[in-house]
């Protein structure tokens, strides 16, 4: 079990998390924040690559920086941009990797041909990776974390650049994998850990705003989520008074989905929250786009 215990972190006069309290058991956890909120600060503290100004991490008990190497032993790490070359092949690439972490050659050989089979690339495991779509690498990329049989598995951002099938793919795979296993995946894409998560952790101002499962997390807004016809010209002002969830174009009506505490209108149908809807008012006003960040 991991914990993270009143963890804090500055840089410099900034602070960039504070009092954040955390239990992972196996399973998959759902790091979900617009960027900037944080979630890389938190993956590299639970990664040792920063440390905490105060509080504390521990895995069964044990400090994770007094445990040193026995715990980074232990953890696969997929950072948001990881190198690899174009040139090998991901039976290549696999065994030079774990020949610096150590493993013996021989038992390197029947891993990586084992995790190729497991992360679907086992048809492709001597093809050069230049020709390999954003989806495949990202594969390899799970593979390489996945070489010394972690007890942690984190992957921060996972996801970007994989069509909608590849997804789909990743996300049955980290299912899988999470059996026996922590795994934590950051992401701003809600899709990504909706359906996979078996808690979802969102921060805001610095802190954990929820840690809990999507049902729970979309019970905090049950009965304020509707669905309404609104005539074209009636749009902006509706989309000024109330929070606009989404909306979709039909037959020359505008269908909005949206979040008040208002009396409902008898011309108002409630609908199930659902995480996206829970996401855009947690942060309507400090979601940024990927153009904004960038
Ligand atoms: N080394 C640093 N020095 C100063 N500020 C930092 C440093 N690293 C991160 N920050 C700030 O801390 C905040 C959290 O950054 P962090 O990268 O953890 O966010 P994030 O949620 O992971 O976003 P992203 O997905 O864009 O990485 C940001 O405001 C960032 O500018």
């Amino acid at each position: 079990m991991l914990i993270v215990e009143d963890v804090t972190k500055n840089f410099g006069q900034f602070n960039a998390l504070k009092n954040i309290n955390l239990e992972f058991h196996n399973g998959v956890y759902g790091l979900l924040a617009p960027n900037g909120a944080g979630k890389t600060t938190l993956i590299k503290m639970l990664t040792t690559l920063l440390f905490p100004t105060s509080g504390s991490i521990r895995y069964d008990g044990e400090d994770i920086i007094k445990m040193d190497e026995r715990y980074r032993e232990m953890i696969g790490y997929l950072p948001q941009e990881f190198g690899y070359y174009k040139n090998y092949s991901p039976t290549s690439y696999l065994l030079y990797l774990a020949a610096l972490k150590g493993i013996h050659r021989k038992t390197a050989i029947a891993r990586v041909e084992e995790l190729l089979k497991t992360v679907a690339l086992d048809h492709v495991a001597n093809k050069k990776m230049k020709k390999f779509s954003g989806g495949m690498i990202q594969r390899v990329g799970i593979a390489q974390a996945m070489l010394n049989d972690p007890k942690i598995l984190i992957l921060d951002e996972p996801t970007a650049g994989l069509d909608p099938k590849e997804r789909v793919r990743f996300r049955n795979l980290l299912t899988n994998l999470a059996r026996d296993r922590i795994v934590i995946l950051s992401t701003h894409i809600v899709s990504d850990v909706e359906s996979i998560a078996n808690e979802i952790i969102m921060i805001k101002n610095q802190e954990v705003l929820y840690k809990d499962t999507v049902s729970n997390i979309c019970g905090n807004i049950q009965g304020l989520v509707y669905e309404t016809k609104v005539a074209y010209d009636e749009t902006e002002r509706f989309r000024s008074t109330y929070l606009t969830l989404s909306e979709k174009q039909e037959n020359g009506s505008m269908y909005m989905r949206f979040l008040t505490e208002d009396t409902a209108k008898a011309e108002w149908k409630p609908v199930h929250p659902n995480l996206e809807d829970v996401f855009l008012y947690i942060y309507q006003d400090g979601v940024l786009s990927d153009d904004q960040t960038a």
